[in-house]
Order: structure tokens, then C-alpha cells, then sequence
């Protein structure tokens, strides 16, 4: 068997090398992507009854390999439906990656800018978690949510903290819904959001923090989440919540989620700079 392997390694060419390093990485990728989600689970699922198949074979249980085979073939297309939010956003972060994308020659444009609008976001969240007002902040980020901002009413407003506390002031018209900013810009409210589904969160947690949640399954937007009883601060990325943040830990969070530590500058220039020291 051993001696199998070094004929193996000895015909390999350098194609063969370069073929088994992009699977490798994009399983890499893939394993990323699905970590600590509901698919993780699903697909450790897929892998025991892989198993259970081919034992089934292997002890020629013809009905039960026969039933096995055939529920695999229905649940491929099952997969693909009831994981459409994670295959959606899976392409979409490969439609973005550095690579592909303007990052790979210049840092986001807007960072500089984003410090800004993030301080002003985390100086109004604080005033309304302080004053127990309800409020739900979606940031866009790559993926669009034109869709969302059409339920809403639309702002397109400079962003600042005044006005985002006087969105949510309660019986106002546009307290109740989502507000969602884009850049410097508030570009509706009163929006509404789809509801997560997942059945493992908290019973606390009520329909503000699901919409919160579930607007982070179908895109790569950050939520932030205020409650109306308790005044707590939580944040929703990827599908998950952090919850009881305060206002300087929640600036650090989206702080390196925008990553605003980088001044705007091409590649080069910013190696220049730091070359240069
Ligand atoms: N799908 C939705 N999209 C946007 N906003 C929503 C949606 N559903 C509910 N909301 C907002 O959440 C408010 C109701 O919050 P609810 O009390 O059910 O949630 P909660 O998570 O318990 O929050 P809180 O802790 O503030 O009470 C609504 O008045 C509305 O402003």
C-alpha cells in the first residue's frame, strides 16, 4: 500500500498538484461557511447515512440500501431548497471576495467615512437603550437590500444620532419597522424585515430581534438591536445574536466588522507608507 502511494506521488504532474490544492481550499472555504450553522449539522446527517448506505451494500441488504439510495437522491434536492438562504449567501461572498472584487486594489472607500457613521450609531443606540426605546438598525453592507428598503418608507437622509433617536420616539410615524443605512445614509424606515425560523433561540427574544436576526440569514447586513423593555444592546451577524453589548463594545464590534482602523488608499500607496517609516 505504501509503496502504491510513492508510484502515485511519482506520476503526479504539476496539474495534478494544482488540482488537488483548489479542492482542498474550496472544502476549505466550504467548511468556513457552514461552521457553527444549521447545515454543519445537517451535513454530518448526510455523511452517516453515506456510511449507512454503504454498509447497507456491503451487507447486501438490498431493500434498505434500496430505500437509502433513493431517499439520497430526493434529499440532494431537498437540500438545495431548504438551504437556498446559505447557498444564496455563500455565492454572494464568493461574488465578493478580494479577489474578484474592487478590494483587491483598493481598501473599501467608505472607511474613513464609517467611523463617523458608526459613532453616530452607537451614540444614538445608547441614548434609546438608556431611554428603554425600541429600535432596530440594519447596515448594509455588500449584498443589496433594495427589496427590504421598498417596504419602508424612504429617507435617504445624512445620517446622524439626532435623527436616528427621533425615528424610533414611540407612536411616531416611523418608529415601528427597521431602519436601514447604506454608507452615510439612512435610507428608509419603518421597514420590515423577514423573521428568522430558527427554533433555538430564546423564547425572550420576541418578533424585533427575529427580524433583527433573520435580515442577517439572507444577506451580510449587521443588525442592531435595541429592546423596548429591557434597554439591552445586541447585535445580529450571520444568523447569530450577540446580546447585552454596551455601547463602547458594540463601536468595537462593528468597528472591526467595517474595518475603519485602514485609511483609504490603493494598495500600493499604503505600502509605500509603511515602507516609508
Ligand atoms: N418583521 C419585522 N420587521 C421589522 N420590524 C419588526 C418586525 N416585526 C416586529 N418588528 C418591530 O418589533 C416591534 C415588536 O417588538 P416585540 O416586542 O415583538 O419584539 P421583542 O424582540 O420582544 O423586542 P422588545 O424587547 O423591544 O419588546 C414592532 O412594533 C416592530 O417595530
Amino acid at each position: 500500500m505504501f509503496n502504491g502511494l510513492i508510484d502515485i506521488i511519482k506520476t503526479m504532474r504539476i496539474n495534478d498538484v494544482i488540482d488537488i490544492l483548489i479542492i482542498a481550499y474550496v472544502l476549505y472555504r466550504l467548511i468556513l461557511v457552514i461552521h457553527k450553522t444549521r447545515a454543519e449539522q445537517l451535513l454530518k446527517g448526510l455523511a452517516v447515512l453515506i456510511v449507512i448506505t454503504k454498509v447497507s451494500e456491503w451487507l447486501q441488504l438490498r431493500t434498505v440500501n434500496y430505500i437509502l439510495r433513493n431517499a439520497m437522491t430526493v434529499g440532494v434536492i431537498a437540500l438545495l431548497i431548504v438551504f437556498q438562504p446559505e447557498l444564496r449567501r455563500g455565492l454572494e461572498s464568493l461574488g465578493r471576495s478580494g479577489f474578484l472584487g474592487k478590494n483587491f486594489f483598493f481598501f473599501n472607500e467608505e472607511e474613513k467615512d464609517m467611523s463617523e457613521v458608526l459613532g453616530e450609531i452607537c451614540d444614538a443606540v445608547q441614548f434609546l437603550s438608556r431611554s428603554k426605546i425600541g429600535a432596530l438598525i440594519v447596515l448594509e453592507r455588500e449584498t443589496g437590500l433594495n427589496e427590504l428598503i421598498e417596504t419602508g418608507i424612504a429617507m435617504d437622509s445624512k445620517i446622524s444620532s439626532e435623527l436616528l433617536i427621533n425615528t424610533f420616539i414611540p407612536n411616531t410615524p416611523l418608529h415601528d419597522g427597521a431602519v436601514i443605512i447604506r454608507g452615510d445614509r439612512i435610507m428608509a424606515a419603518g421597514c420590515f424585515l423577514p423573521l428568522t425560523d430558527n427554533q433555538n433561540l430564546s423564547s425572550e427574544l420576541g418578533t424585533r430581534h427575529r427580524a433583527g436576526i433573520g435580515v442577517t440569514e439572507i444577506s451580510d447586513a449587521v443588525a442592531i438591536i435595541v429592546s423596548e423593555e429591557t434597554g439591552t444592546i445586541s447585535l445580529a451577524q450571520n444568523g447569530r445574536i450577540s446580546r447585552h453589548l454596551d455601547a463602547k463594545t458594540l463601536k468595537e464590534v462593528l468597528s472591526s466588522i467595517f474595518e475603519v482602523k485602514d485609511t483609504k488608499k490603493p494598495v500600493w500607496k499604503k505600502w509605500g507608507n509603511k515602507h516609508a517609516d
